[in-house]
């Protein structure tokens, strides 16, 4: 696939359509809340079709990292839900599910094969609702589900970016549709406010994309090895980072929670192992500064990427942002290793972003 370059008038330079992308994430947010409003009837009835239910949350990618963080912010409220990515759940768990269940599948392309397999398997179960989630209306996916919420972030290209941002915006909205009592009129009219006030956030950021993403390229090229980790919706973030590096500038970026990089992985510290630390769970900064100086106590490199609320003297954060609500910081945070990646993939390629192996939505299995 050769991507065409986009000008962007407005900074009198050639943008690729990966940078591009990216950096539409602030208007994207804006854009989605907007969408949202015009769905407010059907957010109405998921609310309704999923009360009570035993949640099943799944995807594939970036969009299976994404119900990682709705499940973590939906059990704080006490509200249960399991996490099964599609090709498990279609392969070996679909006998588990009982007409207790709802499920809620997520597919920013609504062609990923294992998400229409899996449609295509529990339509023939009407006892089981099904919600989709993505940004394509016109796709097998969102054609099969009774429910389909789209994100509106509109056409992405290369590896997922914007519409990941504006998934974790929807999956804020699921969580307080799903998990408290509010009126959906209020609920989406948060929504509109923290996009707009998420969209700001992001400008500066956007604004030296390619300054935040060389200086990240640049530390990530030092390293022999590097980590990405997070705790709570930290490892929707890290996973989504890692997966794009992957995916788009080859570089081999392991990711995981925080926590179970101490059972075995800290033994790697030493120098030349590099950890990006994503910091946005305050209620467990202490942890994350603690993993940081032992880190840094064994010669690796770490650097801190998080929310205001979780920066302390032992947790300085080198990329930081004011913070919102958790999901939505899950979304926001992952810009800076996306510049990175992006800026990586752009010193190894004329076509940032291109898929060379893989593809930008996988329909083989
Ligand atoms: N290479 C892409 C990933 O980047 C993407 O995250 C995943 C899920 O895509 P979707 O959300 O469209 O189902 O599919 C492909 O494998």
């Amino acid at each position: 696939m050769r991507m065409s370059p986009i000008y962007d008038s407005t900074e009198h330079h050639e943008r690729d359509i990966f940078l591009t992308e990216i950096c539409e994430s602030g208007d994207v947010l804006r854009r989605t809340a907007g969408r949202l409003r015009e769905q407010r009837r059907a957010l109405h009835e998921v609310r309704h079709r999923l009360a009570g239910r035993r949640l099943i949350l799944t995807g594939m990618g970036s969009s299976a990292d994404a119900v990682t963080g709705l499940a973590s912010v939906l059990g704080r409220s006490g509200r249960e839900s399991t996490v099964i990515n599609t090709a498990e759940l279609l392969h070996f768990r679909l006998a588990s599910l009982t007409d207790q269940h709802g499920v809620i599948i997520v597919s920013q392309s609504g062609h990923s094969v294992e998400a229409v397999k899996l449609m295509n398997a529990l339509t023939k179960d009407r006892a089981i609702p099904v919600v989709v989630v993505t940004n394509m209306a016109d796709s097998p996916l969102a054609d099969a589900a009774d429910f389909a919420i789209t994100l509106g972030a509109g056409v992405e290209v290369g590896p997922s970016s914007k519409t990941y941002v504006a998934t974790m915006l929807v999956m804020q909205v699921l969580a307080e549709l799903l998990a408290c009592d509010d009126e959906v009129e209020t609920v989406l009219a948060r929504a509109g406010h923290r996009a707009d006030v998420a969209a700001n956030a992001l400008a500066a950021w956007i604004g030296d994309a390619e300054g935040v993403g060389g200086r990240l390229a640049d530390w990530i090229e030092k390293a022999q090895s590097l980590f990405v980790v997070g705790r709570g919706v930290g490892v929707t973030a890290a996973e989504l980072n890692a997966l794009v590096l992957k995916e788009s500038a080859h570089v081999p970026a392991q990711s995981m929670d925080a926590a179970e990089f101490r059972h075995g992985p800290l033994e790697l510290a030493a120098p030349g192992l590099a950890v990006a630390l994503i910091c946005v769970e305050p209620s467990v900064a202490a942890l994350d500064a603690r993993l940081r100086t032992d880190l840094l106590s064994r010669g690796a490199a770490v650097m801190t990427i998080g929310i205001d609320a979780c920066r302390t003297d032992d947790l300085p954060i080198d990329y930081v942002l004011p913070g919102s609500e958790p999901l939505i910081d899950a979304g926001l945070i992952a810009l800076p290793l996306l510049l990175a990646a992006w800026a990586e993939a752009s010193r190894r390629s004329e076509t940032p972003g291109a898929f060379s192996v893989g593809a930008k939505v996988t329909t083989c299995e």
